[in-house]
């Protein structure tokens, strides 16, 4: 592993506390930095060294994958790390950053090599970039690696203007844009459970498959984010990145060859295949958009998204985000990829499902009262791991046929030791990996088709439809799939009441 020193602009931030120094330690712990590392915490606030690094074994102590449990091995993870107090609208704190990197660079024969993290608030990426060439920081012989955190824009003219004011100092190859979705174990698992097994492979196309459905389901609300949330909404904040990621992943060509480029060039022809919603009618029509109101869940009451922190309380913004999607190429023409989002929904779950169609009349099809179609599910979240439904014949019966599930649940068997996304990214960003990081025109594509959805809505007011927190979301929601003969399969083992099929399948009687 080359030497590196990270810099974790907003070292004192949530992000950082949550996810980046746990990240750190776990790829320490696996041998992943080497040796020759250093990080440096930069933010306003004022923090001695020890100070600072007592913040990361706090925060190491309360999120981290692994204990501290070697006094010899934490004092040699945790002194390499410093801080500074730094504005980033102050050229003179990055001259005094520079200095500082450069006795880091000795020291720790990083080779000058510079991974910059900015967890940050996204308007200040432009004035830290620049402020790296201005201060001095590019001008070692190694490389310089930005990683920048979502949201990448506002909408396309706003990514576009981010884009080019972080062009005028990195190269595209150098930026390496965060969809912590992709960091996701079962999110990179998509292409090998496609590509490698060959009774998935040949039937992934619009002969075999019914619909796609992809759920990203949140019990929160919008917790302290409430300012943010309030100028993004669903769609923006999850619609326009992890889902139609999800989705790319999904509906992709296989790349001919395993390299960043050939991967992420298959993931954009997805999306230059989008239909666009062109008209009114299409937005109205293709997408459903709801907001929480007061509601309960386990007999605890929630509040309205309106009452919600730094929420405006005539706030129109949607908290819910569903939309039925056609990829317009030969595999997938006429096959619907169905997606929906929501805060304050019931479970807190990630699940793509792959609905097959029935199979050709025949003996079963044609005397089948209950015959349900084959899915293929992948949990992405929390539960890691896949399960098939299939139709069986009951044992004992005479012709009963029943669902049932063939289940793999990989986060029961590897549990805790999951790595999770931070780590994978980071990991990645180190060795110079940029598959599982947004590419420039990936960005702008989805830009660009969540911007007219986001020009309509505000036309038609009266289709943001209120749902009582705790619940599903919109009626709306499941009649879109209704009007193409479809239904929600459950996620999680939980919908709209529904009995889950795998605890309590209804058999199919042949008579
Ligand atoms: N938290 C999360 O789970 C997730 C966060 N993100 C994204 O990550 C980024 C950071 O989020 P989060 O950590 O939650 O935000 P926080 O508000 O918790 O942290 C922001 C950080 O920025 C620093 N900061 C603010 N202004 C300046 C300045 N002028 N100069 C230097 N430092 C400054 C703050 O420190 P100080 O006040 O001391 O200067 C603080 O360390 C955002 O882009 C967010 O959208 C994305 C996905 C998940
Ligand atoms: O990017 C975001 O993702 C989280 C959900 O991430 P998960 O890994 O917990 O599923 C979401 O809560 C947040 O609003 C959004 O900004």
């Amino acid at each position: 592993m080359s030497g590196t020193v990270f810099f974790i602009f907003g070292a004192t931030g949530d992000l950082a506390k949550r996810k980046l120094f746990p990240a750190f330690y776990s790829l320490y712990r696996e041998g992943k930095l080497g040796d020759n590392f250093a990080v440096v915490g930069l933010a306003r606030r004022p923090r001695t060294n020890e100070q600072f690094q007592a913040d990361v074994k706090h925060s190491i102590g309360e999120f981290a994958r692994y204990k501290i449990d070697n006094e010899e091995n934490w004092t040699s993870f945790v002194q390499r790390f410093e801080y500074m107090s730094l504005d980033i609208n102050n050229i003179e704190n990055f001259h005094q950053l520079k200095k500082l990197t450069d006795g880091l660079d000795e020291k720790y024969e990083t080779g000058g090599n510079r991974l910059f993290y900015l967890a940050l608030a996204p308007e200040l990426f432009g004035n830290v970039s620049a402020n790296l060439r201005e201060g001095g920081l590019m001008d070692t012989t190694g490389w310089h690696r930005l990683v920048i955190e979502k949201p990448f824009g506002y909408d396309l003219a706003s990514a576009e203007k981010l884009n080019e004011q972080l062009r005028q100092v990195f190269e595209e190859k150098d930026i390496y844009r965060i969809d912590h979705y992709l960091g996701k174990e079962m999110v990179q698992n998509i292409e090998f459970v496609r590509f490698a097994n060959a009774f998935f492979e040949p039937l992934w196309n619009k002969t075999y498959i019914a619909n796609i459905q992809i759920t990203l389901s949140e019990t929160v609300g919008v917790e302290e984010r409430g300012g943010y949330y309030d100028q993004s909404g669903a769609l923006r904040d999850m619609g326009q990145n992890h889902m139609l990621q999800m989705l790319m992943m999904m509906a992709m060509e296989p790349p001919s060859r395993l390299n960043a480029e050939d991967i992420r060039d298959e993931k954009v022809k997805v999306l230059r295949s989008l239909r666009l919603l062109e008209t009114v009618e299409d937005v109205r029509s293709n997408t459903v958009r709801g907001q929480y109101t007061t509601g309960g869940s386990n007999g605890k009451p929630l509040p309205a998204y309106r009452q919600e922190d730094s929420v405006q309380p005539e706030s129109t913004t949607e908290t819910y985000f569903a939309a039925r999607v056609f990829v317009d190429n030969f595999r997938w023409a006429g096959v619907p990829f169905y997606i929906r989002t929501g805060k304050r929904l019931p479970v807190k779950t990630t699940e793509v499902v792959v609905e097959f169609k029935n199979i050709p009349d025949n003996v079963y099809l044609a005397k089948k009262h209950d015959l349900q179609p084959n899915l293929l599910v992948f949990r992405v979240n929390p539960l890691e791991g896949i399960y098939m439904k299939m139709n069986v014949k009951k044992p004992g019966s005479e012709g009963v046929i029943i669902p049932i599930a063939m289940d793999f649940c990989q986060s029961c068997q590897i549990g805790i030791n999951t790595p999770e996304a931070y780590e994978r990214l980071l990991h990645d960003a180190q060795r110079g990996d940029s598959t599982y990081f947004t590419r420039w025109d990936e960005v702008a594509l989805a830009w660009q088709y969540v911007d007219r959805i986001a020009k309509v809505w505000p036309l038609s007011p009266e289709d943001l439809s209120m749902y009582p927190a705790g619940s599903w979301g919109p009626e709306r929601a499941q009649e879109m799939l209704a009007e193409d003969g479809f239904k929600w399969w459950p996620v999680n083992g939980q919908n709209e009441g529904e009995v889950d099929w795998i605890a309590e399948p209804k058999p199919s009687v042949l008579t």
